[in-house]
């Protein structure tokens, strides 16, 4: 991943998971709620149940086509939740409003429930009578086990459904690209090669009014309403657990999703190839919380770069659609990682010989973590991480290499501040930039090169913008006095900027430590 960072599939490549048993369940918990509400049990219903997890939208989602009624449901487990934090939670909760929107203006409702799913889904699919419960694969370990317990719920309770799980999150699900020997690739290159050149599948359609089942019409709307909130307003960040986030967190939804795609594809697309590493330049798509969550697909998204491309008036700017495609690819190459290797969330991807001897310093934590290690750049990445619950690549890269390598700190450390206050916190691409940086990741930066924060300042915020826009205590600093703080002397800093930090690290000494560390992981020192 040098100079670059370091989750819908055909319907074909859908992977039927039987469980064919007779329905047992009714009468009991959630379903009989729901009975109590008028609904009668009707062998060959018609009704497909699915089930969203991180797929929250109509269009572009393979699950979603299929014979038969759709009855959607999500549920709030408290398992995935204990994972959650109030950026991301707040996220969901405004993309899981814009969904039931869209099911409303079709004539259905999205049902909310809230419970363990092993539990909740063969009572939900008791209670409509489904023929068959859907879901959209993911690929974490836990997401994985996950699926098994409820498939294996749905059969125990003697439910007789079809499951299918969908491919609805990458372009390209991990047995399709394999090394020779099968396995995963932990070359980017080589991913690559195939990634680009196998053909992708066109979004699919939307249901319309007619394909979705309307509760209401079978089931009494005040009991739906008492039924475990399953149709009630959705619940507040705390009444799930979580306090306000202290970010202001980028809005969610399909449509906001599909605005900010449109205006990529219109125009910034072109800017990519040249200012997708300068944080100021705001030439990224902001597409990854969206990505994250689902409330744009994948096909959708890769279909806006066939037209980008189309269009491109040079092979400068196709060269820069290009660049973002390859961006995508990154995507998929972490998550066929962690599909491959669920380990890698808390164990090295890259085994050295000896462990690495992290540090062990509460107070350089701290100031990483507060942005106040005085190294403007780092600084700002990290003020804006808490602001807007989002950071450009090029400065993630540069937080988290100053963390593992500046003050070798255990990148898990980095790893789970970063999953407390992003919006778009993905497991696959977490483990993926953050095992980059510390060079424990497959196709990682090399354990000897340690980046320098100021040449990187110096290189991708020339003029200092991006670190006035996040660190007040600058903003009327000269550009030459803040990419030379780090060696200021404490009479010029403070005739600057009084109230922002002398360095907490003196660059040299510690790039020597780093190096060495990891020298004798390799064994070498
Ligand atoms: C330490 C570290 C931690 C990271 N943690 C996350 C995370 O939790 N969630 C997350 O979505 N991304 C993560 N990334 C990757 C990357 O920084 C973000 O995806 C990107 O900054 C999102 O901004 P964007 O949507 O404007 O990106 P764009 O540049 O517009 O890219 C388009 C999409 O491609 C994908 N993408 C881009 N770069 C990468 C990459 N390096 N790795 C994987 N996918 C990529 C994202 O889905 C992104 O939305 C991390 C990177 C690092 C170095």
């Amino acid at each position: 991943m040098s100079n670059e960072p370091p989750q819908t599939t055909p319907e074909s490549d859908a992977e039927p998971l039987r469980a064919t048993r007779r329905n047992a369940l009714r009468g009991a918990g959630l379903a009989g709620m729901l009975a109590m509400g008028g609904a009668s049990a009707r062998q060959n219903s018609g009704v497909r149940l699915h089930w969203y997890r991180r797929d929250l939208r109509v269009t572009d989602n393979p699950a979603l086509a299929g014979d038969g009624r759709l009855l959607p449901v999500f549920v709030h487990d408290p398992t995935i939740l204990t994972y959650g934090a109030p950026p991301v939670v707040a996220f969901l909760l405004d993309a899981l409003d814009s969904l039931r929107e869209q099911y409303r203006e079709r004539g259905g409702e999205l049902l909310l429930a809230r419970g363990d799913p092993r539990a909740v889904l063969p009572e939900l699919a008791t209670a409509c009578d489904a023929d068959a419960v859907t879901w959209n694969r993911d690929y974490s370990g836990l997401a994985g086990e996950r699926d098994r317990a409820v498939a294996a719920a749905l059969a125990d309770a003697g439910i007789s459904v079809d499951v299918e799980r969908f491919g609805g999150t990458l372009l390209h699900e991990p047995e399709t690209i394999t090394t020779d020997d099968g396995s995963h690739h932990s070359v980017f290159s080589n991913f690559w090669q195939e990634w680009r050149t196998q053909e992708k599948a066109a979004p699919v359609a939307a249901p319309v009014r007619g394909d979705v089942v309307d509760p209401r019409d079978s089931l009494d709307e005040e009991r739906l309403g008492e039924a475990s909130g399953v149709a009630g307003p959705l619940p507040s960040l705390a009444e799930l657990g979580f306090d306000d986030p202290e970010a202001d967190v980028q809005p969610a939804g399909t449509d906001v999703a599909h605005d900010l795609l449109a205006d990529f594809r219109e125009d910034t697309i072109y800017r990519y190839g040249d200012d997708r590493e300068y944080p100021a330049r705001e030439s990224t798509s902001r597409l990854s919380p969206h990505l994250k969550f689902g409330t744009v697909g994948v096909r959708t998204v890769w279909e806006a770069t066939e037209d980008a491309a189309a269009a491109a008036s040079d092979g400068d700017a196709r060269e820069s659609v290009e660049a973002f495609r390859r961006r995508l690819a990154w995507r998929e190459f972490y998550a066929h990682i962690l599909d491959a290797r669920p380990d890698v969330v808390t164990e090295n991807y890259r085994e050295y010989p000896n462990e690495i001897q992290w540090r062990d310093d509460p107070e350089g934590l701290r100031a990483w973590k507060d942005g106040e290690t005085g190294y403007p750049l780092v600084d700002a990445g990290m003020r804006q991480l808490r602001a807007d619950a989002w950071v450009h690549n090029r400065v993630r890269i540069v937080t988290a290499s100053f963390l593992t390598k500046d003050l070798l700190i255990d990148w898990r450390e980095g790893y789970d501040w970063y999953r407390r206050k992003l919006a778009d916190h993905d497991t696959a691409h977490a483990a993926g930039g953050w095992q980059w940086a510390a060079s424990t990741g497959a196709n990682a930066q090399p354990d000897f090169r340690i980046l320098d924060p100021t040449t990187q300042a110096e290189k991708y915020d020339p003029d200092g913008e991006y670190v006035r826009e996040h660190v007040p205590e600058l903003r009327d600093a000269p550009t030459d006095a803040i990419h030379e703080w780090p060696t200021l002397d404490d009479e010029t800093r403070a005739a600057i900027a009084p109230d922002y930090p002398a360095p907490i690290v003196e660059l040299g000494e510690y790039r020597d430590r780093a190096i060495a560390a990891f020298e004798a992981a390799r064994g070498d020192g």
